[in-house]
């Protein structure tokens, strides 16, 4: 049985009144120390009403303005007795010395992120409330702020954001978050940020818990909020915030703001939430115990169930220790979406709509209600399943919610009866919920289960006829199929290619591999140690009825747009706890299942990939992994195909790797350029021009210079694209008459590098390298104009043009950490080359050399033998008489050794 501990009784009178007792106290006094003895339910219900009249409850004054000049109040948004009336009240739940009053939880957000500046950092969490994560998004486009999502269940992930050079300002946290129910222990992460980071402020958004259940500012946060909509009022009849805060400074600067921007509710809803919120404890006792009864019921019957009461939830301890009871509040997931919407739809008793915390239980689709905000690939990004359903439970007798969700989980086709159990008899029903209601609840799911798996039947069937030499083999692939891609790195324009300017991307000779293998179980697999990625599913199992109409195993090119819904069914095949492999498994099985058209042509095969490019440092990690998947997938259909004689992929291949590529990227980043998977797949260097203004855009290709040395060096420290792009964007709108000018700078050094490596044929190599340099430290220079730039690459820029190295380097990508590139001449001597690479390492940096400029897509062909046409690529001997499978090499060569392992496989790489 999982019987959480009962919600304890407040130690709050206790903390906020715990002043020694004075010899003669006044009857004010006296009352105050009375109260100080109250416990929570006590201090709802106890409203401290000082009306001249002696009203039983506090009046409404619903008034604008006041009379008088000395007057304590003169305009309702400077301030309200009914309201006051309210905070004061509130401050006393909360634990807090003051707490405010406002329109709305988003209000509060609102009014809380105004104490961040441009160019500060907020660190919240990656499972937060859509409308926190759209007002979050919205500051980081148009307000400079620098938002970073992380994990916050793991403290150890905000480490490294909190070291020299970050200038995190705040931190803002949900626990339970909303709607995954995820736990961040909120005491530990305020003394790591006190420590860390001390001019930093701990909020936390506390709707689902209330005050009742837990105090944060208790637990060391700064800053508390809830929506005032929720628990606080229950009922669903009045749209209110709270903030509440114990600095004076903070305080103070909230009071400014709620005046300033007149946030502060109004008197008619101030005396609404007072009311709700008397009743506040008893409400949330009776909504707990019976949210416990349907989580287990939920857990009982096998679906994976998300509350801080179950014991199976993986952070239960920390939960109970800084709160005193799971809330009302559980989601829960059915792994496939039509199903959740069959449930959500067929229930009667269950409301479907937004919103929590009301004596009314509801039931919702977060990804199509309360988070429909958050884009469908940023969901996936966070592992939030499309097929999520949270359940928000009120106070209605347990046993009417119970039938209307049994009889809609029924008639979805969610759970069917289980004929090895009786349903409970009305008599013994009675009598178990009397006695032990979790009893009840655990006899009452024995009498249902969920069904086998869709085909499940069908493949029990082929099994069987399998095992009778009956049955087909599963189709697969002759051999394993090896694949190489390149990174690359912008040379030239970033930034400025959002306003048109020209950038220049070139390949650098750091590549993703991956190998192909048959496999013969009916599975289809995949492998990527560099993410901890390790995975298969049964081919049967992925929603081939979902497969776009026109869908064909004939079909070639990629679509150019997503099918939405096959993705989020795709999507909910994928286990979690894989977030940062998500995306990858999520483009191979979505490219895998549109490629073969059907399941008659899905071929049983393993994809392992490895990688020596830093992943996240902007030098397209995931474009080259795109491109070997895309490559390799289209080989094993035959639409691409290694003859004995090509000694380059001809122009119709690469053209059809890219459209795949592509796809893949936008699976991955929602609305990429294209400029990556273009390069990854063709090698060299392009010129890239985005359409602004009517002005046409397009990609070039540059041919005609040879190879020339890098030094890529990573400076470890993360940064966010979109914060430093929309840094540039209000710079520009604030300061045209810089920018522009910067912007048109960068432009003639495109046009001048485009003629460098563009084949000018009477460039000479000297002439060609020193030109190369002059631009890389010109363009380095408008890159710190525009703000982009950061301590580390200041750092790298310099090491490496100090004597005796004197060499040129500039930021590349995004800026604001990531990577720096330097330009090694031809005759740089080696010795100086690896005392400067030992001088990066020294300052903490990871230099990989690279050349500029190598070949795109290759594909391994196998030594010939005999004439056959076909990729064939034989097993590696160890040496030793033993034979290592290509793909056990590749998984075990790590980052380090992935180049050993290429060059170490016979035959020859064709390339593009
Ligand atoms: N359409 C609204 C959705 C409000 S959701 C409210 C609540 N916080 C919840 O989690 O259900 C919007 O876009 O804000």
């Amino acid at each position: 049985m999982t019987t959480p501990p009962s919600p304890s009784e407040s130690s709050l009178a206790t903390s906020i009144y715990s002043e020694a007792v004075p010899k003669a106290a006044s009857p004010a006094e006296q009352l105050r120390l009375r109260q100080a003895n109250w416990r929570f339910s006590t201090l709802c219900a106890a409203v401290d009403n000082k009306d001249q009249y002696g009203s039983s409850s506090t009046p409404i004054y619903q008034t604008a303005t006041f009379k008088g000049m000395d007057g304590q109040y003169d305009y309702t948004r400077s301030g309200n007795p009914t309201r006051g009336a309210l905070e004061s009240h509130l401050a006393r739940l909360y634990g807090a010395r003051q707490a405010f009053a406002l329109s709305t939880g988003m209000t509060c957000l609102d009014t809380i992120l105004r104490l961040v500046k441009p160019g500060e950092t907020v660190l919240a969490g990656d499972d937060v409330y859509g409308g926190t994560n759209r007002l979050l998004t919205y500051l980081s486009t148009h307000g400079g702020v620098d938002v970073r999502h992380i994990d916050t269940t793991r403290v150890e992930e905000l480490i490294p954001h909190l070291g020299p050079g970050n200038n995190v300002k705040m931190v803002l946290l949900e626990s339970p978050t909303n709607p995954l129910l995820k736990i961040a222990d909120i005491a530990e992460i305020c003394s790591t940020i006190k420590k860390a980071s001390p001019g930093a402020i701990v909020v936390v958004d506390n709707t689902m818990m209330s005050p009742y259940l837990q105090r944060p500012i208790e637990l060391g946060a700064d800053i508390v909020y809830d929506s005032g909509t929720k628990y606080l009022s229950g009922h669903h009849d009045l749209m209110a915030g709270i903030i509440a805060a114990s600095d004076p400074e903070l305080c103070k600067s909230i009071a400014f703001l709620i005046n300033a921007v007149g946030s502060g509710l109004a008197p008619f809803d101030s005396f609404l939430l007072l009311r709700g919120v008397k009743t506040m404890s008893i409400r949330m006792d009776r909504q707990m115990l019976t949210a416990q009864l349907v989580a287990v019921y939920l857990d009982q019957l096998g679906f994976l169930v998300h509350y801080p009461g179950l014991k199976s939830h993986p952070k239960y301890d920390v939960h109970w220790r800084q709160a005193s009871g799971a809330g009302a509040v559980l989601s829960f997931v059915t792994d496939d979406k039509a199903l959740s919407e069959r449930i959500v739809g067929g229930t009667r008793l269950w409301g479907i709509s937004v919103s929590f915390g009301a004596v009314n239980s509801l039931i919702s689709m977060p990804c199509l209600m309360s988070h429909a905000s958050i884009s469908a690939a940023v969901r996936a990004e966070r592992g939030l399943p499309e097929n999520l359903i949270r359940l928000c439970v009120g106070i209605e007798d347990p046993r009417d919610l119970f039938d209307d969700l049994e009889h809609s989980l029924l008639a979805a086709g969610a759970i069917v009866p289980n004929h090895s159990h009786h349903l409970l008899s009305d008599e013994r029903s009675a009598e178990l919920y009397a006695a032990d209601p979790e009893a009840w609840i655990i006899e009452r799911a024995k009498a249902f289960k969920r069904p086998r798996a869709a085909g499940a039947m069908d493949k029990l069937v082929d099994g069987v006829k399998k095992g009778l030499g009956l049955g087909e083999p599963p189709k697969t692939i002759s051999g394993d199929i090896v694949v190489s891609a390149p990174g690359k790195v912008i040379l030239f324009g970033e930034h400025a290619v959002v306003y048109g300017v020209t950038a220049i991307a070139t390949s650098v000779n750091l590549r993703c591999y991956a190998v192909l293998s048959p496999r013969s179980d009916d599975k289809i697999g995949l492998e990527v140690p560099d993410l901890g990625l390790e995975m298969e599913w049964d081919i049967a199992s992925l929603p081939w009825n979902l497969l776009p109409v026109g869908s064909d195993g004939a079909k070639r090119e990629a679509d150019k747009e997503i099918d939405l819904p096959l993705l989020n069914a795709v999507e909910s095949l994928i286990q979690q706890g894989h977030k940062a492999g998500l995306g990858a498994a999520l483009s191979f099985l979505y490219l895998y299942m549109v490629m073969a058209g059907g399941q008659a042509n899905a071929l049983s095969v393993t994809l392992t990939a490895s990688s020596n490019l830093p992943i996240g440092a902007g030098l397209g990690s995931s474009a080259a992994y795109s491109t070997c998947v895309a490559s390799a997938l289209l080989q094993a259909h035959e639409h691409v195909k290694i003859t004995s004689s090509a000694n380059h992929l001809g122009p119709r291949d690469v053209n059809l790797v890219d459209g795949w590529a592509f796809l893949s990227e936008k699976i991955l980043h929602g609305n990429p350029s294209g400029i990556d998977n273009a390069v990854s797949v063709r090698g060299g260097a392009v010129t890239f021009t985005r359409s602004v203004g009517g002005r046409k855009g397009g990609m070039e290709g540059l041919h005609g210079f040879s190879s020339i040395r890098l030094l890529l060096t990573n400076t470890l420290v993360p940064r966010d694209t979109k914060t430093l792009v929309a840094g540039v964007a209000t710079k520009r709108l604030a300061e045209p008459h810089v920018v522009d000018p910067i912007l048109e700078a960068i432009q003639t050094i495109s046009d001048e590098a485009q003629s460098l490596l563009g084949g000018d044929k009477n460039v000479v190599r000297q002439h060609l390298i020193s030109r190369l340099e002059a631009l890389i430290q010109e363009n380095q220079q408008h890159l710190v104009q525009l703000g982009v730039s950061h301590s580390s690459l200041e750092m790298i820029v310099q090491a490496t043009a100090s004597s005796p190295f004197n060499l040129s380097t500039k930021l590349t990508g995004a800026g604001g950490g990531g990577c720096a590139v330097t330009l090694i001449p031809d005759e740089f001597p080696e010795t100086s080359l690896n005392a400067l690479q030992d001088t990066l390492r020294n300052l903490g940096f990871e230099p990989h050399l690279t050349t500029l400029g190598g070949p795109g897509l290759g594909i391994l062909r196998s030594p010939a033998k005999g004439n056959t046409d076909e990729v064939n690529v034989p097993e590696e001997d160890e040496g030793d008489g033993m034979v290592v499978p290509k793909r056990a090499g590749l998984r075990g060569a790590g980052r380090e050794g992935v180049e050993r392992w290429a060059t170490g496989l016979e035959g020859d790489w064709v390339h593009t």
